[in-house]
C-alpha cells in the first residue's frame, strides 16, 4: 500500500502541523475531506448586506437553479436541492430542534436588527448545538480542533461580549434540549473560538463583475483544519459546491492539492486568505482572527519594505496580466530545481533578489482573471506520475496551460 501523502506532527510554536510523509508531486491531492458541520453564512434579513441574487440548498449548499426540484421545508420554508437531499438534512442538519432554532432566531432578527456576524454566531452555534444532538463523536472532533477561552484575558472583550449576546440568545429564543456536555455560557466560548479559528468560508460562485464575493456558507472540514498558514502556500484547497452529484463523491468534500513538488518532510501550508494580500494586512488578519505572528520567508522578506516596493510586487503579476500570462515559462523548469533545492539555496536566491519567491509565486501560481485572485495548482497526474501541464484556479475554477502562465 502507498504511504500516505501527508501526516500530522507537532511543530514548536506552530502547534499542530501536517508534513509531507513522501516526496509530493505538484498536483497530487494530498487530502479528501468532509465537514462535520456546515452552516449558512447569509443574514437572516437581506437588506443592509451585499450577498449575490442565488439560493442554495440548505443542507449542501450547492446552488438551486431554476431546474433544481422545488423542495422546501414545510416548517421554515428552507429550500433543498433535491428530494433525497432534505431526506438526509432531517436527520443531520436540519433536525426538528435545529428548523425550530431557525424559524425563532429568523423571527427574532427580523424584529431586532443586528450586525451580520453576530447572525452568523447564531446560525454557528445551532449547527454545533445539533451536531452534539446528532453526533457526540463529531462534537468531540469540534472540540479538540484549536481554539481555547482564556480566562484570565478581558484583551479580547468584543469576542466575550458577543459570545455574551449570543449565548442568551439562543437561551431564550431556541434552548436546545438536554444535551450531555450541557450547555452554557462556556461551552459557547469555546465553540466561538473553535470556530474562528477552523471555519472555511465557502464562496458565492465567481463572477468577474463581482468584486466582493461573499461567503454562502461555512464549513469545519476535521483534518484541513491541521493545516497551518503560510503566505506563499505549497498546496491550496478546492471545493466544488456547484459540481454534478455523482454517486461516491459528495460537493461539500473539499481537497487540498500541492501547487508544486516538495521534499519528504517539509511542512505543507495553505493561506488562510487570497494571497494577493499585502504584508500590513496579512499581519493583522493573522493576528486577530488566528492569534498569531507570521514569520514565514515572504513576510521576512516583506517586512522591511517600503510601500513603494509593495506596489511593485503586485506589478508583476500586473504585468503579467497586460502579457496575458505568456512569456515567462522558460522559468519553470530552472526554478522549480530551486525551489526543491535546500532551504541555503533558497536563502541565497532572496539575499540576491528579495523579489524572488514573490515574483515567482505571482507568475506561476496567481491567476491573473479579473477579480479573481485565486491560486493555480496542477491538475492531479495521473496514476502513473505524469503530469498534464494544465493549472486549475481555485477561485474562478479556470484552466491554464503551464506554456501560457
Ligand atoms: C486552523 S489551525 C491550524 C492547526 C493548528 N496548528 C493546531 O494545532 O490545530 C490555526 C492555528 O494554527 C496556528 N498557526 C497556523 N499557522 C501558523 C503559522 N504560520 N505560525 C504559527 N502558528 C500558526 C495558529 O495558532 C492558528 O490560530
Amino acid at each position: 500500500m502507498e504511504t500516505p501523502a501527508v501526516g500530522m506532527t507537532e511543530i514548536q510554536g506552530r502547534g499542530r502541523a501536517m508534513v509531507a510523509l513522501r516526496p509530493l508531486k505538484g498536483g497530487e491531492i494530498v487530502l479528501r475531506d468532509s465537514p462535520i458541520l456546515l452552516y449558512s453564512a447569509l443574514p437572516f434579513h437581506s437588506d443592509n448586506h451585499h450577498h449575490g441574487s442565488n439560493t442554495y440548498c440548505s443542507n449542501c449548499f450547492t446552488t438551486i437553479t431554476p431546474q433544481s426540484q422545488n423542495v422546501s421545508c414545510s416548517s421554515c420554508g428552507c429550500r433543498f436541492c433535491t428530494l433525497a437531499c432534505q431526506s438526509t438534512a432531517s436527520a443531520t442538519s436540519h433536525t426538528p430542534w435545529a428548523c425550530q432554532a431557525l424559524i425563532r432566531l429568523r423571527n427574532y432578527f427580523s424584529g431586532h436588527r443586528q450586525p451580520l456576524d453576530l447572525q452568523i454566531q447564531a446560525r454557528f452555534l445551532v449547527s454545533a448545538y445539533n451536531l452534539a444532538l446528532i453526533s457526540p463523536s463529531k462534537f468531540q472532533t469540534l472540540l479538540s480542533l484549536q481554539g481555547s477561552v482564556d480566562s484570565d484575558s478581558n484583551s479580547d472583550s468584543d469576542s466575550n461580549s458577543s459570545a455574551n449576546f449570543t449565548h442568551s440568545l439562543i437561551s431564550s429564543v431556541c434552548p436546545p434540549p438536554p444535551l450531555e456536555l450541557g450547555f452554557d455560557l462556556e461551552l459557547t466560548r469555546v465553540l466561538l473560538a473553535k470556530d474562528k479559528l477552523n471555519a472555511f468560508g465557502l464562496m458565492e460562485p465567481f463572477s468577474e463583475q463581482n468584486e466582493d464575493r461573499s461567503v454562502r456558507s461555512y464549513g469545519i472540514y476535521p483534518v484541513a483544519s491541521f493545516f497551518n498558514h503560510d503566505c506563499l502556500p505549497n498546496a491550496c484547497r478546492f471545493d466544488y459546491l456547484d459540481a454534478a452529484k455523482t454517486s461516491g463523491s459528495s460537493n461539500t468534500e473539499m481537497t487540498i492539492r500541492m501547487i508544486h513538488d516538495v521534499p519528504q518532510g517539509r511542512e505543507i501550508c495553505v493561506s488562510y486568505f487570497p494571497v494577493n494580500l499585502k504584508y500590513p494586512e496579512r499581519q493583522k488578519r493573522l493576528s486577530d482572527d488566528y492569534g498569531f505572528v507570521c514569520d514565514c520567508d515572504r513576510c521576512k522578506v516583506e517586512a522591511g519594505w517600503s510601500e513603494s516596493e509593495e506596489d511593485g510586487v503586485n506589478m508583476v503579476h500586473m504585468d503579467n496580466e497586460d502579457e496575458g500570462g505568456d512569456g515567462e515559462a522558460g522559468m519553470d523548469e530552472e526554478i522549480d530545481e530551486q525551489m526543491e533545492g535546500e532551504d541555503d539555496v533558497m536563502m541565497k536566491e532572496e539575499e540576491e533578489d528579495d523579489c524572488f519567491p514573490h515574483a515567482y509565486f505571482f507568475l506561476n501560481y496567481m491567476c491573473d482573471r479579473k477579480n479573481c485572485w485565486g491560486t493555480l495548482a496542477p491538475l492531479a497526474p495521473s496514476a502513473n506520475g505524469i503530469t498534464s501541464g494544465r493549472m486549475e484556479c481555485n477561485v474562478c475554477g479556470g484552466f491554464k496551460d503551464l506554456d501560457q502562465v
